[in-house]
């Protein structure tokens, strides 16, 4: 016997969301399922279980505090033994299977997938840092996947997931409800919380941030002020929605850097309310205020970061998540695209849509590239001549979509990203053809008036 609270996968009806970053929110998807003033009462509402799930020590701060309680149909823990399960493609920090190169490397998009691959079986480890076993920095993977994960489920419990789709709807069901995420929207799925990613297009295809570190948040805003970048209330937390369904149904566990299966006979998304600060959450990135010189000069990429999760150091990043959207140019008297530049941070960026303002040519949606510590970066030759020799009017970049995780740990690529045939051999050359303009006895500058 099954029944659904929430409409099957299929169907189109618009889900509902609980707008706002880091709320203590409260969903019940039955009329008094939440326990009206405590959270473990003799007897939950309607003869649920109430479960507490944490995402931080429960010693954390306030302000870095992050748990929730669930009133649930089975308690978690009734599933068989976990099993050990293979997996394709995935990998977990350190990486230490290839040494790390301080080349400049790009990739071409995933090739679509010759068998029904899930989102898990889906996930391509590109590159890392850290050690998952510390809880240290973070891996990158992609994704291209053309099966519903159905009654598979999963969690991670080496690490908080940011997935970018690039391609293709994702349906993601979460213990604490569903989340529908588009190509230039981004979800954040906490450590531990179960998930199942349908797709209801047929195929999809986008990037993962997996972060061993502390929960991503907001940047801090300094004399920006109180508003701006990513406005807290543009992010979506889903409501409650359970499934009463029994069957065949599998719990996929990433733990230590291995897949890990369990069986149950019924479906994990069975809680029927919750409350609490540990959320999955949706982000719109055409919402981003973005933020950059009304005068001269281009700022520092920083200006654009949407989620950052901090490391010991402060203002040093673990991993930022920067994004880079359309908006309008109107620098004066500056060469406006990214400069030239040698960051001790390491860069891994992709591409949603659009062209990014840096680069012509080479680095097309669902493709990546790799600018680690110190590796020399910048404008490729017609990028460079275009801005040189530009009009400075007011200039809109039209529709892109563009990001980089940022790490200060040296970003490792895997073997299989180095021996991968998306690996573009010949990156490098867009910048070896940039010509000299050098001419020690003219300096034309001097006939510009400041
Ligand atoms: O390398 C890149 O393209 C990313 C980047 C963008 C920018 O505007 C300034 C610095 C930077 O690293
Ligand atoms: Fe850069």
């Amino acid at each position: 016997m099954s029944s659904f609270s929430t409409p099957p996968a299929t169907a189109t009806q618009a889900l509902s969301y609980q707008p706002g970053f880091g709320n203590h929110f409260s969903s019940e998807a039955l009329p008094g399922a939440l326990p009206p003033r405590q959270n473990s009462p003799q007897r939950a509402p309607y003869g649920l279980y109430a479960e507490q799930i944490s995402g931080t020590a429960f010693t954390a701060p306030r302000t870095e505090n992050l748990r929730t309680w669930v009133y649930r149909i089975h308690p978690s823990a009734g599933h068989t033994p976990f099993k050990p399960m293979g997996s394709a493609s995935l990998r977990t920090a350190p990486f230490v299977d290839t040494p790390a190169t301080p080349t400049q490397l790009r990739w071409d998009p995933l090739p679509a997938p010759q068998t029904p691959t899930d989102f898990i079986e889906g996930l391509v480890t590109m590159a890392g840092n850290g050690d998952a076993a510390t809880q240290v920095g973070i891996a990158i993977h992609r994704y291209r996947v053309n099966r519903a994960m159905g009654d598979r489920s999963f969690y991670n419990a080496d690490g908080e997931m940011l997935i970018v789709p690039q391609a293709g709807l994702l349906r993601i069901r979460t213990e604490l409800g569903i989340l529908e995420v588009s190509p230039g929207e981004l979800a954040v799925i906490p450590r531990g919380l179960r998930m199942s990613v349908d797709l209801p297009e047929g195929e999809a295809a986008g990037y993962v941030c997996e972060n061993y570190g502390v929960p991503f948040r907001l940047p801090e805003l300094g004399p920006i002020g109180s508003n701006g970048l990513a406005n807290p209330r543009d992010f979506l937390a889903p409501v409650a929605a359970y499934e009463q369904r029994e069957g065949h149904f599998e719990v996929v566990a990433k733990f230590q850097g291995n897949l890990w299966v369990a069986e149950q006979s019924w479906s994990p998304f069975d809680v029927v309310a919750w409350h609490g600060t540990l959320a999955p959450y949706k982000y719109d990135c055409d919402q981003f205020m973005a933020i950059s010189t009304v005068s001269y000069d281009h700022p520092d990429p920083s200006i654009y970061t949407v989620l950052t999760s901090p490391s010991p150091d402060p203002g040093v990043a673990n991993v930022d998540f920067v994004l880079f959207p359309s908006r309008w140019l109107v620098a004066e008297q500056s060469f406006r695209p990214p400069w030239y530049h040698r960051n001790v941070m390491s860069e891994f960026m992709g591409l949603i849509r659009g062209v990014y303002e840096a680069k012509v040519e080479g680095f097309v949606p669902g493709g990546c590239s790799l600018h680690n510590s110190h590796s020399a970066h910048g404008p490729d030759r017609e990028t460079y001549e275009k801005a040189v020799s530009a009009e400075l009017e007011p200039h809109k970049l039209p529709d892109t979509l563009a990001f980089m995780f940022e790490s200060r740990y040296v970003i490792r690529p895997t073997r299989e990203a180095m021996e991968s045939p998306t690996l573009q051999a010949d990156y490098w050359r867009c910048w070896s053809d940039l010509a000299t303009h050098f001419n020690p006895v003219r300096n034309p500058n001097e006939e510009i008036q400041r």
